[in-house]
């Protein structure tokens, strides 16, 4: 068998092996601890292990790209950036379920805005899944590093969106809270192209973070690079099997394959399972892919009668949590910015004249977020050879997805909006505040009609204490197969309402020290 790597001389900052840079058609690799995925929980784990001496192997199935080469272009970064090149959909194909497939994960596309799991969640967690170590107590130390690491803030005040300060002037005039967001974000440079990469490194990704820190650490990392079957031998993980694949042909290039005592799934609530399905493994609960959740999100569009030019600033400035918890309403409201693009799928602008004229006052447009914490009732599967996400917005989730789009168009029409577009299949657009009630109140819950967007896949490999309802135990190995664990969105045992970013590191941290004490 031949296992000649050629490495180059990286010729742009993190040291990567890509499929250029293999020239065998096999490859067999030793770790003690190999990790699939390199986002937010998979570049946790790599720096977590590697600091505490453990030869670890990072296999990403995206490409390495270097954020001087991020476009601020919001199409072409779909291409490059983002999963299925941003056209990952339910099985209906009416919500776009968004996730990042290139070194870094999600972390490198996401918009950064940070919370804390709430205690809410952790005691549910611990009440309802057995998950009793995850107590707020136990978590706040996790949140503190996390937080410290990725530097975490809240936004300055020159940071808000010009979007935002109207945002406010409405929520003064009704007399609702808002909180300022915390990011990810070191010296923001305002630029709202959070969502195509940052392409001056000041989003404390994992691109520019946990990776480079576990390579200096001796982690090695390889892109390009699908791992397709997890290894388990007499009930306990040995390794993975992997194609290189060439990202400019698709082409398979090499077959890879890692044998290690330690196997870390961080490959995302979708991935995760359909490696479990695939390697026929941790399945015995047949809750494996079960459970997903996505956040559904509409956003909203405002028309001002002036130009407010919401494309600068942090990508979120502000957020109304009071009534996000599920009995107070279950929804939460979120600022963005937005770029051309996404103005023009968040409405429905029509064609020719009618789409010219609409984007003719793009520099007029405010957006507002619903974000709802929906119930666990989407499945991954994994059938002929292809993953399918199964996903239905349940009634009653879209219940607080209305009663959260009225409360988002009255804050819109407070602050001076002259109309507010709905984000459904048929144009739909409320003229005034006065009908509000009746054009949502018409609103049904059926398939294809809105266009959703889901920024925060979840679920899939529920975490608790009982291994006949739940897929990994409290620690994050699977039930079922030992030294096999999870690390990443796939594990949140309840959608939790809030962005999920920060809980997935703080999990990730937890999880790696229990690794590190169990395999010390
Ligand atoms: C556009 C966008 C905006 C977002 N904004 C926010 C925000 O503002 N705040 C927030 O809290 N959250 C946000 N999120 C969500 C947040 O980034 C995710 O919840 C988090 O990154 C999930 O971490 P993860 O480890 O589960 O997966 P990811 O970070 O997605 O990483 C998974 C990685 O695994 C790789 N992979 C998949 N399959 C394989 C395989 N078979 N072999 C090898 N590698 C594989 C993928 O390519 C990917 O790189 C956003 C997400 C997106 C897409």
């Amino acid at each position: 068998m031949d296992k000649k790597i050629t490495i180059q001389p990286a010729t742009h900052g993190l040291k990567v092996t890509q499929a250029s840079d293999i020239s065998a058609s096999r490859v067999e690799l030793k770790a003690d601890a190999v990790i699939v995925g390199s986002g937010a929980g998979g570049a946790i784990a790599a720096y977590e292990l590697a600091s505490k001496g453990k030869k670890v192997i990072v296999l990403e199935a995206g490409p390495y790209v270097p954020s001087e080469k991020f476009s601020e272009m919001m199409a072409i970064a779909m291409g490059t950036l983002y999963q299925d090149h941003g056209g990952q959909s339910n099985t209906h194909g009416d919500i776009s379920i968004l996730q990042g497939a290139c070194v870094g994960g999600s972390t490198v596309v996401n918009a950064a805005l940070c919370f804390r799991t709430p205690d809410y969640y952790l005691d549910l967690w611990a009440r309802e899944y057995g998950l009793t170590n995850l107590t707020p107590a136990v978590m706040a130390p996790y949140f503190d590093k996390v937080e410290r690491n990725l530097q975490i803030q809240q936004n300055a005040r020159h940071e808000t969106s010009p979007g935002a300060e109207i945002i406010n002037k409405g929520l003064k005039k009704l007399g609702i809270p808002a909180g300022v967001a915390k990011r990810n974000v070191k010296n923001c440079g305002l630029t709202g192209f959070c969502f195509a990469g940052c392409v001056s490194d000041r989003k404390q990704s994992m691109l520019v973070t946990y990776l480079p820190w576990a390579v200096e650490k001796g982690a090695t990392l390889h892109a390009d690079t699908r791992v397709v079957q997890v290894l388990a031998d007499k009930g306990v993980a040995s390794g993975v099997l992997a194609e290189v694949i060439d990202p400019a042909s698709g082409r398979k290039k090499a077959d890879l394959r890692v044998d290690a005592p330690i196997v870390i799934l961080a490959a995302g609530p979708v991935q995760t399972p359909v490696l479990l399905l695939r390697s026929g493994l941790a399945n015995s609960s047949g809750q494996v892919g079960k459970n997903f959740a996505c956040h559904p999100t509409l956003s909203l569009t405002a028309e001002f009668d002036k130009h407010v030019d919401d494309f600068h600033g942090a990508t979120h400035s502000l957020y109304v949590d009071r009534w996000t918890l599920p009995e107070e309403g279950g929804y939460l409201l979120l600022n963005a910015v937005q770029d051309p693009v996404e103005a023009s799928f968040q409405v429905e602008p029509g064609t020719g004249k009618p789409y010219m004229a609409y984007m003719s006052r793009y520099r007029n447009t405010v957006r507002l977020i619903t974000l709802i914490h929906d119930k666990n009732v989407g499945e991954v599967s994994w059938k002929d050879g292809a993953k399918q996400i199964h996903y239905e917005v349940d009634d009653q989730d879209f219940e607080a997805m209305k009663a959260g789009l009225k409360t988002n168009a009255r804050i819109l029409f407070a602050a001076g909006a002259r109309r507010v577009h709905v984000p459904t299949s048929q144009k739909c657009v409320i003229d005034s505040a006065k009908q509000i009630d009746a054009v949502i109140d018409g609103l049904r819950n059926e398939p294809a009609r809105y266009r959703y967007t889901s920024f925060h896949p979840q679920g899939s490999c529920r975490m608790g204490a009982d291994p006949t309802r739940t897929v990994v135990n409290p620690q994050g190995e699977t039930h079922d197969v030992k030294n096999l664990y999870v690390m990443d969105a796939s594990l949140l045992p309840t959608s939790i309402g809030y962005n999920p970013s920060e809980t997935v590191y703080a999990l990730a941290t937890y999880i790696s020290d229990q690794i590190n004490q169990a395999h010390a």
